[in-house]
């Protein structure tokens, strides 16, 4: 039995989907669902799990190593930037069929995986093919973080009708409360605009908010 994987993905870098991942992952795992987490490109690290070894503390799991450890981390870049630069920095290209089969691996081994991706939806794994292509091309279910900073409603809702446009389907829209910004009045506005906006045009979707870990 293959697990059923979810794809984090985020309206920008750096909005917390590191955390949601771990937030989730330990959350299933304490309900009896077994979760693992995968980051399929990794960008910015030299060495190290960069973003998993943040999931296994959030998750309360040991770091993995040998095997596991590179099917986690099966793409991995020192410069810190998009993979499609990342990857040609090094006079390489991202390998789309090995992130699969450590993907497949993975899969054998949990009920859920969780897959984090880089940046946003529109990165480029390579200079033609988009992320959210190639979460489309899966049909990975997507959990879309975001937060309560200016800007926010903007960059949520290009990234919501990014997700129609390719029939992809939002499962959870994670409101990170920690990258809101300073403005409490836009922050409460905006979480409250965005769950008006699911309940209407997204009925289906969970909205979840995560608090500081
Ligand atoms: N819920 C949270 N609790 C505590 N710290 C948080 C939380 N969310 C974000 N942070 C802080 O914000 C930083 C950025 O969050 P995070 O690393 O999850 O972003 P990201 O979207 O995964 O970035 P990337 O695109 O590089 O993977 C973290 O290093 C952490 O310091
Ligand atoms: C280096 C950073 N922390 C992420 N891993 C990669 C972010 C790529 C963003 C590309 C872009 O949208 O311009
Ligand atoms: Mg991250």
């Amino acid at each position: 039995m293959s697990a059923r994987v979810f794809f984090v993905s985020g309206i920008d870098t750096d909005i917390g989907k590191t955390y949601a991942t771990g937030y989730l992952a330990r959350l299933w795992n304490d309900e009896g669902i077994v979760t693992l987490t995968q980051k399929p490109v990794q960008t910015g690290v030299e060495e190290g799990l960069g973003d998993i070894a943040t999931h296994c503390a959030l998750m309360g799991t040991p770091l993995p190593s040998g095997e596991e450890a590179a099917l986690r981390l099966p793409q991995v870049f020192a410069y810190p930037a998009s993979p499609h630069f990342a990857a040609q920095q090094e006079g390489k290209e991202v390998d789309v069929e090995a992130i699969d089969a450590a993907t497949a691996q993975l899969a054998l081994r949990c009920e859920r995986l969780l897959l984090e991706g880089a940046g946003g939806l529109m990165v480029p794994l390579t200079p033609t093919f988009l992320q959210i292509d190639f979460i489309a091309q899966r049909g990975y279910e997507v959990i879309l973080v975001t937060s309560g900073r200016l800007g926010s409603i903007n960059h949520t809702l290009l990234s919501l009708e990014a997700l129609r446009s390719r029939g992809l389907k939002l499962h959870t829209l994670v409101f990170n409360e920690v990258c809101s910004g300073e403005d409490d009045e836009v922050a409460n506005n905006t979480k409250a605009y965005l769950q008006h906006y699911l309940n209407t045009y997204f009925p289906q979707t969970h909205f979840t908010t995560l608090s500081k870990m």
